[in-house]
């Protein structure tokens, strides 16, 4: 079994052991749950850097990368650098976050949130609304196309933006449709770990013009920013390169200052 087949069947155990303690009923309640969500997709169309800094302890590539954040303090550190979202993993056995981080994080700062996580049922996206995020993440390799439709209808419904992640065409060619706002493609192969900026640059002739084009993964330079803009990207996704550092907030704030001049 490859490592996202694995990731998959241990959150269809946890989504299932949730809503027999949880019931949406109750995540409804969440004050949270009523809160307007704010449109990275938008801030993205406007913005002239357009990084979504990450928080990210660990990953099945990488392990550890930093286990001493205060993801409160990282959040307020990106939002100072200037960033355009924030993306907060919330999967805990591979990723060691939590959706506490969400909720620290959302107590922090204004700016959008993206629930990074393995959706693989409505009940994560209702929980997404309830600990405050604005954007959710779809993963093409492990949805079907009518999953991909319910879920991201879902979404919309509650007044998410929706980022869809693909790895190849073919997974694009599934996922297609009016309910997404954002296209982002991942420079790692989610089943090897390969990572190649050249995915980006492939698929872009193939993402329709109404989509945001959000390149995620392996990114660490300005001129990979710049190379990247010229296909019609608009988001970076970055975790990485900022989570690596003792002060993510800081080396985004250099990293942005860079890409302005
Ligand atoms: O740390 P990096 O290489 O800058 O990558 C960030 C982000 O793109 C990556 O964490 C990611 C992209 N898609 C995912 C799906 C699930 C978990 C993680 C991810």
């Amino acid at each position: 079994m490859n490592i996202l087949d694995k990731i998959i069947a241990d959150k269809r155990k946890e989504v299932k052991l949730k809503k027999s303690l949880v019931p949406t009923s109750q995540l409804e309640q969440s004050v949270l749950f009523d809160r307007k969500a704010q449109s990275l997709s938008n801030v993205l169309r406007n913005s002239k850097t357009g990084i979504i800094a990450e928080h990210k302890r660990r990953s099945p590539s990488k392990h550890t990368i930093n286990q001493n954040t205060n993801v409160g303090q990282v959040a307020h550190g990106y939002e100072n650098a200037g960033v355009s979202g924030m993306s907060i993993l919330t999967d805990i056995k591979y990723f060691g976050g939590s959706l506490e981080d969400l909720i620290l994080a959302r107590a922090s700062v204004e700016m959008p949130l993206l629930r990074k996580e393995f959706i693989i049922d409505e009940y994560q996206i209702i929980e997404a609304k309830a600990h405050g995020a604005d954007v959710i993440l779809l993963i093409a390799a492990v949805l079907s196309k009518t999953e991909i439709k319910a879920l991201s209808e879902l979404a919309k419904n509650l007044g998410l933006d929706v980022l869809l992640e693909v790895h190849n065409e073919k997974e694009l060619h599934k996922s297609i449709m009016p309910s997404l706002d954002m296209l982002g493609v991942n420079n790692r192969n989610l089943k090897t770990f390969e990572v190649n900026l050249n995915i980006s640059k492939k698929l872009s002739e193939v993402i329709p013009d109404q989509f945001v084009k959000v390149s995620e993964s392996g990114i660490s330079s300005i001129d990979a920013i710049k190379g990247l803009k010229e296909y019609g990207y608009q988001g970076f996704l970055i975790g990485e390169n900022f989570m690596k550092t003792e002060n993510p907030g800081k080396a985004a704030k250099e990293f942005i200052t860079k890409l302005e001049v």
